[in-house]
């Protein structure tokens, strides 16, 4: 379903000093596979998740989708389809709600990819999303939890093949994400899912791509066999170290459990 294939990218800063933020990454996703993308603050996810939603093009190797070489021409003449087909959820919802209802916002997609039923499908995903009570209300005034359910809804009502999720658990609460990790698995959808709440990587995929401090894939496998792999998960600085007590003794050593 997704193939890239020695994929390079940079920004440059204010002073036009290239900074390099993706090297040499390849790997492919097959349909149907759910998969978690990690790494440490700026090794280069977010930037990737664009690059595969067409966002940015590679400065330098290539990007498939469907066997199709996704470049500036493929999108040109592919845009819809792909746009309706590859779906983005961004780190911060509110960078990608824009109407002034909620209704509006799980409609827009809907409306502007032709869908019939428009309102039976609102009404649908505003019941599974469990935000019924907040249709009329602006996106804007939503609590963070809220919009990232109101942004989620409006992604996955036009039934994308392709999720690539950035940090979907991020603004929610211990219920709301245990709920958003059962719907995910119950999807039939291909994944990429960023995240740095690698306690939940098991619940949320099979395998794992570790992006390292270099910006390269230093991992790609089963993410079970990541947990048990310290070396790799110190490498790629997955891991923190922090003082606590066992009997009675303050010591520190590496944990993997999350923060939150
Ligand atoms: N538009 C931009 N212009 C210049 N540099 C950028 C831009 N966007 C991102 N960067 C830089 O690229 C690097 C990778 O950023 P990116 O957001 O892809 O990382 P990330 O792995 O998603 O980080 P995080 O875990 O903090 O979300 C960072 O150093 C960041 O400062």
């Amino acid at each position: 379903m997704i193939e890239c294939k020695n994929l390079s990218y940079n920004y440059q800063d204010f002073q036009l000093n290239t900074i390099e933020v993706l090297k040499d990454i390849s790997f492919k996703i097959d349909k149907g596979e759910k998969v978690l993308l990690l790494g440490i603050n700026g090794s280069g996810k977010s930037t990737l998740l664009k690059l595969l939603n067409g966002l940015l093009y590679a400065k330098s190797g290539e990007y498939y989708f469907k066997n199709e070489l996704v470049n500036k021409k493929y999108l040109k003449a592919n845009s819809k389809d792909f746009r309706k087909s590859v779906s983005l959820q961004m780190q911060d919802p509110s960078s990608m709600l824009f109407n002034p209802t909620v209704y509006d916002e799980i409609a827009f997609g809907l409306k502007h990819f032709g869908f019939e039923s428009v309102d039976e499908r609102v009404y649908h995903y505003a019941k599974v999303f469990e935000i019924e009570n907040i249709l009329k209300s602006s996106p804007l005034s939503l609590s963070g939890g809220q919009k990232q359910k109101v942004l989620l809804a409006s992604l996955l009502c036009v039934e994308p093949e392709v999720l690539l999720l950035d940090e979907p658990t991020a603004h929610l609460d211990p219920p709301t994400t245990g709920w958003l990790v059962e719907f995910l698995d119950s999807l039939d959808v291909t994944a990429l899912i960023s995240t740095h709440n690698i306690s939940l990587g098991k619940e949320l995929a099979g395998r794992a791509i570790v992006i390292g401090i270099n910006h390269e894939i230093v991992y790609d496998g089963e993410v079970q066999a990541l947990l048990e792999d310290m070396p790799t998960l110190i490498k790629a600085q997955l891991v923190h170290k922090h003082k606590h007590a066992h009997e009675g003794v303050e010591h520190k050593h590496y944990h993997l459990h999350s923060w939150t």
